[in-house]
């Protein structure tokens, strides 16, 4: 069993196995921290957020109650870091989608509290030998989080190669709601979009997007912040230097053949940002790029 404390002045971060926080997981290392704003945890594969729980106790994100824990294997849920490519890649289409960094480990390299009570966590993840075997760009990684009422995201990419690196990412947040039917997205409206269930066909967003059905869309340089509204409940998401915005739920057909969704599709959407599609950029040499995305909910 895997367990170390760190006992702040009014915070606690606790490594642990995720078997003792889920039922069914394994020994994968998470890090649960509890503050006075909210309580969180953090699986160290992928610096992959699976919890977010502020102090309402209406968790934000989702997590796959199928989800096994599994060394090398994408979590189902919370906020997988897609990196250092989105979806299929481009250049090599038979590479593993979503990129390697959400399936390997990253590091902690620091912790601190303010004197408000919020909590920030550094986590770093370094492209391996083994990596440029697939992305022959040697790159390191940073995700900032801040947990505070409101949870913040900066994740910083730096090529460390001496040639351009094409990169696209997202942060893939998967949203905890209370069914498919009532729930709304503002902030796409009369966008242009790349249908990925319609073989990337370009359409238009001509009114408030609503849930049924298979949904897979991606927006390109949008920016802005998009709203979730869950009746009384909205989850707004908001992003800087992340122009894509990718929302999906695979509806009941789709989610059949994945089997850490199954019959639980109508517990979550993902609406993600990114830099992805015509947002793919080449990164020069010696240069960082860095997103900030922040989600915060709130109840009327
Ligand atoms: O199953 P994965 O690799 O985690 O991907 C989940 C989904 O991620 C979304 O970002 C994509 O738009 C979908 O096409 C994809 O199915």
């Amino acid at each position: 069993m895997i367990t170390d404390e760190l006992e702040l002045t009014s915070t606690k971060v606790i490594l642990r196995a995720a078997c003792d926080v889920y039922p069914n997981a394994g020994e994968l290392p998470v890090i649960e921290c509890i503050t006075p704003k909210c309580r969180a945890v953090i699986a160290l594969q992928g610096a992959q957020i699976l919890s977010f729980c502020p102090s309402d106790g209406h968790e934000l994100l989702w997590l796959s109650p199928l989800e096994t824990f599994e060394y090398g294997k994408a979590i189902r849920g919370g906020i997988p870091l897609c990196l250092p490519w989105f979806g299929v890649n481009r250049r090599e289409p038979a590479l593993a989608k979503h990129g390697f960094a959400r399936n390997q480990s990253w590091s902690l390299d620091n912790v601190t509290e303010t004197a408000g009570g919020d909590l920030a966590l550094r986590f770093l993840f370094q492209s391996s030998a083994e990596d440029l075997q697939v992305f022959p760009w040697a790159f390191s990684a940073r995700l900032d989080v801040l947990l505070s009422d409101t949870l913040a995201l900066n994740l910083s990419v730096l090529n460390s190669s001496d040639k351009a690196m094409p990169l696209s990412f997202a942060m893939h947040s998967y949203f905890a709601v209370s069914g498919l039917s009532a729930l709304a997205l503002d902030g796409v409206d009369g966008a242009e979009y790349l249908d990925n269930c319609q073989n990337l066909t370009q359409c238009r967003q001509e009114e408030t997007l609503r849930f049924s059905g298979e949904i897979d869309r991606v927006y390109e340089g949008l920016s802005g912040t998009q709203t979730l509204r869950d009746g009384a409940r909205a989850i707004s998401v908001k992003g800087t230097a992340c122009d894509t915005v990718v929302v999906w739920n695979p509806g009941a057909v789709l989610a059949d053949t994945i089997a850490d969704v199954g019959a639980h599709f109508a517990e979550y959407v993902c609406v993600e940002r990114g830099m992805a599609f015509a947002d793919e950029f080449l990164l020069a040499p010696g240069q960082r790029h860095e997103a900030s995305m922040t989600l915060a909910a709130t109840s009327t």
